[in-house]
Order: C-alpha cells, then sequence, then structure tokens
C-alpha cells in the first residue's frame, strides 16, 4: 500500500527580525535588518499509510505546528519534500483541501456571530457536499458528539467544550480522508475531552479517517493513537508504537502484592522490591518477558496471597524518561 503521507527530508527556516531591548532598542530595531534564523523542523523523514492514527509529540517549539502547517500547504518547506495523497500540498492548496480536514485548537473556523448550523451550511456550499450526504454526516456526527442542544447557538456564546465539538464535527462533514488536529483538547475539562478523544479515535475506526495529532496531553495519545512521532529541536527523534520506545527504555512494570498476614520479608529474583507495607508489598519488575504466572510461582505457596496487580508504566512515565534520556538517546 502507497502511504498517504510522506515526508522527505523536510526542513523549514524562518528568519526571525532581532529585536533589540529597551526604547532605544526598539528604535533601533526599526532600522536594521539583523535576522536570526530559527530551524523549526530539521531534515524530518516520515510515511503515514491510510488509516493510521498518529501522535505528533514534543516539547514546547519543537517543530510540530510548523509541520502541520507545511502538511496542509498552509506553510512551504524551505528544503525536502512533502506529499499528501500523491500531492505537494502547498502547490495544490485548494485541491488538498478538499481532502482533509484540519482543527486547530487555538484557533477557530466557525463563524463566530453566527449560529453553529450555519457555519455548517457555509462549509456544505465551500466545499459543495452533496444534500442527502451533508444531512446524513450532520444527523450522524452531531449524534456522536452530542451537538443537538446548541446547534442554533451563536458560537460566541459556546463553552469551549461545546466549541471544539462543533469545530471537529465541522472538519469531517466533507468526508476528508485525513484529519490534522493541532492540540485539538487544549483547555477542555475532562468530560469534553474524553468526549473529543472516544468521537476521535471511532471515527478513525469506523470511517477509517486517517489522523495526525498533535498535543500536550499524553492521554489524547494513549486514547487515539497507536503510534508516535516524537520531535524535539526540530529533529525526529522517535517514530513507533508507544510498546516498542517503552521496552526500548527498559520501563520496568510495577507488581504489588496484598497478603492476609504479613509473609515477613519476601525476595523476587526477577523483581526488585521497591516498598515494603506489611501486608502490601510492591516491586518492579526487572524481566520484560517475565509473565505473571513466572512470578507467582517464583513466590511459591505457603502465603496468604489476597490480591496481585500488575502495571504497565504510564504514558508520561515513559515520554519523561525518553526526553530525560534524549541526549544519550540521540548520541546512540
Ligand atoms: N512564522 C514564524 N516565524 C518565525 N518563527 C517561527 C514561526 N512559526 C514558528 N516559529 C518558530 O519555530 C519554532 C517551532 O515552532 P512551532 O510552533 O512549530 O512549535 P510547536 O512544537 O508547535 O510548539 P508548541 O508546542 O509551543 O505549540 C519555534 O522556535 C518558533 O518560535
Amino acid at each position: 500500500m502507497a502511504p498517504i503521507i510522506q515526508t522527505q527530508a523536510v526542513s523549514k527556516r524562518f528568519r526571525q527580525h532581532k529585536r533589540f531591548p529597551g526604547i532605544s532598542g526598539a528604535i533601533k530595531s526599526l532600522f536594521t535588518h539583523d535576522y536570526t534564523e530559527v530551524v523549526a523542523v530539521n531534515d524530518v523523514s516520515f510515511s503515514i499509510d491510510a488509516g493510521e492514527a498518529v501522535g505528533y509529540l514534543g516539547p514546547n517549539g519543537a517543530g510540530k505546528s510548523t509541520m502541520i502547517k507545511m502538511m496542509t500547504g498552509i506553510l512551504v518547506p524551505t528544503t525536502g519534500s512533502v506529499s499528501v495523497l500523491g500531492r505537494t500540498p502547498h502547490e495544490q492548496r485548494m485541491t488538498n483541501a478538499w481532502e482533509i480536514g484540519v482543527v486547530f485548537g487555538q484557533r477557530s473556523q466557525l463563524w463566530w456571530d453566527l449560529p453553529v448550523i450555519d457555519s455548517f451550511q457555509l462549509h456544505r456550499r465551500i466545499y459543495d457536499i452533496a444534500e442527502a450526504r451533508f444531512e446524513e454526516n450532520l444527523k450522524h456526527l452531531s449524534a456522536m458528539l452530542g451537538l443537538a442542544p446548541f446547534l442554533d447557538r451563536a458560537v460566541r456564546q459556546l463553552s469551549l467544550g461545546q466549541r471544539m465539538r462543533a469545530e471537529v464535527v465541522m472538519a469531517l462533514l466533507h468526508d476528508p480522508k485525513v484529519l490534522f488536529l493541532d492540540e485539538p483538547t487544549i483547555g477542555l475539562d475532562v468530560v469534553a475531552k474524553d468526549a473529543v478523544r472516544k468521537f476521535l479515535a471511532q471515527v478513525n475506526r469506523e470511517r477509517g479517517v486517517t489522523i495526525i495529532l498533535t498535543t500536550h496531553d499524553l492521554q489524547d495519545i494513549e486514547e487515539i493513537c497507536p503510534r508516535l512521532i516524537m520531535v524535539d529541536d526540530g529533529k525526529l527523534l522517535f517514530d513507533g508504537e508507544l510498546g516498542r520506545l517503552r521496552a526500548s527504555l527498559g520501563a520496568k512494570r510495577r507488581l504489588t502484592l496484598e497478603f492476609g498476614s504479613d509473609p515477613g520479608p519476601i525476595a523476587l529474583p526477577s523483581a526488585s522490591l521497591t516498598s515494603d507495607e506489611g501486608l502490601r508489598k510492591h516491586f518492579l519488575v526487572d524481566n520484560e518477558a517475565a509473565s505473571l504466572l513466572d512470578l507467582l510461582a517464583e513466590l511459591g505457596t505457603g502465603h496468604d496471597l489476597r490480591d496481585v496487580e500488575i502495571e504497565e508504566p504510564g504514558i508520561e512515565e515513559v515520554i519523561r524518561t525518553f526526553y530525560q534520556r534524549r541526549p544519550a538517546i540521540v548520541s546512540a
């Protein structure tokens, strides 16, 4: 299968006008033409197949939005090439727009003073969506995200959570093959985040829409995107599944054993004790391959074991460890 999105050795450099501090500096800035160069994206290559859901992760200023803007045709790469659905996005921006959907968490695409439904109708005309298709999509997508109570309200009167739900629905009304989302859950409360995440995962699964999203909320990734692309300083540092990242970092699982009566000190050859609360003992499992059954076999019989819990390291911990170890990983 040919990839639906391909970037090859893409770099984007911005020239920033040099500013000098203070009032005299502000005046000086007006008359000087000194520039500094920022490398926002640095030699990034990846490809994405139809139907994938990919999380594009990185700290502030890592170059995530710049890459999304190049894939949607808003920005032109300085060097390298971007291909989306077989086209160069910035050269065929209009044609590209027919087949992609875009949601920017920080910028609304809805008409501020109009009722939500009027923005949707305008979208229908701009994208020339057949009436029956539009009605079907509107009914189905609105029901999935519970838009009915505020479809007739002006966008400026909506809460952030309601507006974001409307933004996401609008981006899908023309049946795009690819949906780009730049921080779609930013500022939302837990209930709204949950609704948007479930919706995106369902749209990816049931409609086969390819999803590329940037976020700082790692739960978005956990619930929507099996694949991660991680960047920093514009460079690609990791591309693969969370499980692979977890394994490559040697991230350990946590094992908790709960006893009916204190068994005294316990040693498990493939796990190290991290805390002993008498009835509850916590271990870190050293061996990635050790199964729960192996661990319990090591424990042996004769203990009043009541409960066993084994926990994979959370995504927050995995990503934090990755960035903390970043110099070692990059030079490896
Ligand atoms: N239009 C622009 N002109 C000059 N510099 C820019 C421009 N857009 C982005 N940059 C710079 O490029 C770098 C990458 O910015 P970008 O917005 O892509 O980062 P990001 O990973 O999306 O960050 P955040 O998580 O904070 O949104 C930053 O140093 C930023 O200051």
